[in-house]
């Protein structure tokens, strides 16, 4: 950390800090997470080896570059190119939403980004405005894998921690679905597709069952199988939805705000049955 000189921070999380610094040798600006923990903790040394294994594997133009990875005194420094703005600050600027076509752009490139991660059997888990960096050129970099996971054959169903802020969260990881897969990421950004259209977030639920509510009042009711693991969930348990049959949809949400093109391709993206789900490939080439 000598060679660099600490500007700010930029993230904080039970895992560390994301600091803004700057090289003292080459005057750059960069990102660096400073993992918490020092490595003697064994659980810890392995997520932050997952992480940077993933990042390693990561290297795409819509993905937040890792420039160096370095310990120094048994703590993990990473460091990351750094990117002025994330689509947060940028939607907060635009509160009635994004031009058009500068919706079209950044979902094409998160989708390229997502296809990336998938065609390496990455699953980002946390896609959410305050994890995708805007340049000045408009180009888009997602960030923050810390909760990324690789899903294989050997470990389908078995990932279990909840993960993705509720807005965002598909209803079978809502649900306890532990055989969720990278469908999650494609429900999230038709979530974000909604929020940049009209500036507002597409379900802002206030729990996780009003979530499942939010959903449904847009969406429609869940699948037969969701509604069975809704009942056999001790979580919800006692509780019941009131009727879904007559939901708002997506084409009375943003009617005039989005083509009938756009409309097919985030209705594919927010199936409520993730096996219908757009998948990333197809998305490309649906944009
Ligand atoms: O596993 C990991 C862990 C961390 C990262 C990560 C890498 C890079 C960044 C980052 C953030 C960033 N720029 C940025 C950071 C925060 C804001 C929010 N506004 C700030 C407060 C004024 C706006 C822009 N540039 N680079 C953030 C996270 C990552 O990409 C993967």
């Amino acid at each position: 950390m000598n060679k660099y000189e600490v500007l700010g921070v930029v993230g904080e999380g039970a895992y560390g800090v994301v600091l803004r610094c700057r090289n003292k040798e080459s005057g750059e600006i960069v990102a660096i997470k400073k993992f918490k923990e020092s490595e003697d903790d064994e659980i810890v040394r392995k997520t932050t080896l997952r992480e940077v294994k993933i990042l390693r594997m990561l290297q795409h133009e819509n993905i937040v570059e890792l420039r160096e990875a370095f310990r120094r005194k048994g703590k993990l420094y990473l460091v990351f190119e750094y990117v002025e703005k994330n689509l947060l600050e940028i939607l907060e600027q635009q509160p009635a939403g994004l031009p058009p076509e500068l919706v079209r752009k950044y979902i094409y490139q998160l989708c390229r980004a997502i296809n990336w991660c998938h065609e390496h059997n990455v699953v980002h888990r946390d896609i959410k405005p305050e994890n995708l960096l805007i340049n000045p050129d408009h180009s888009l970099k997602l960030c923050d894998f810390g909760f990324a996971r690789t899903v294989t054959s050997k470990n389908r169903g078995e990932l279990t921690d909840y993960v993705a802020t509720r807005w965002y969260r598909a209803p079978e990881l809502l649900l306890g679905d532990t055989a969720y897969g990278k469908a999650v990421d494609m429900w999230a950004i038709g979530c974000i597709m909604g929020e940049l259209t009209d500036g507002q977030p597409l379900f802002p639920g206030e729990s996780e069952i009003d979530q499942l509510y939010v959903i449904q009042k847009v969406m429609g009711p869940l699948t037969h199988e969701q509604t069975d693991m809704f009942l056999r969930n001790p979580r919800f348990l006692g509780l019941k939805f009131p009727d879904m049959s007559r939901p708002e949809t997506l084409e009375k949400r943003y009617v005039g705000k989005l083509t009938k093109k756009a409309l097919s391709f985030m209705k594919g993206l927010l199936s409520m049955d993730p096996y219908k789900r757009l998948n990333a490939p197809d998305a490309l080439q649906n944009r």
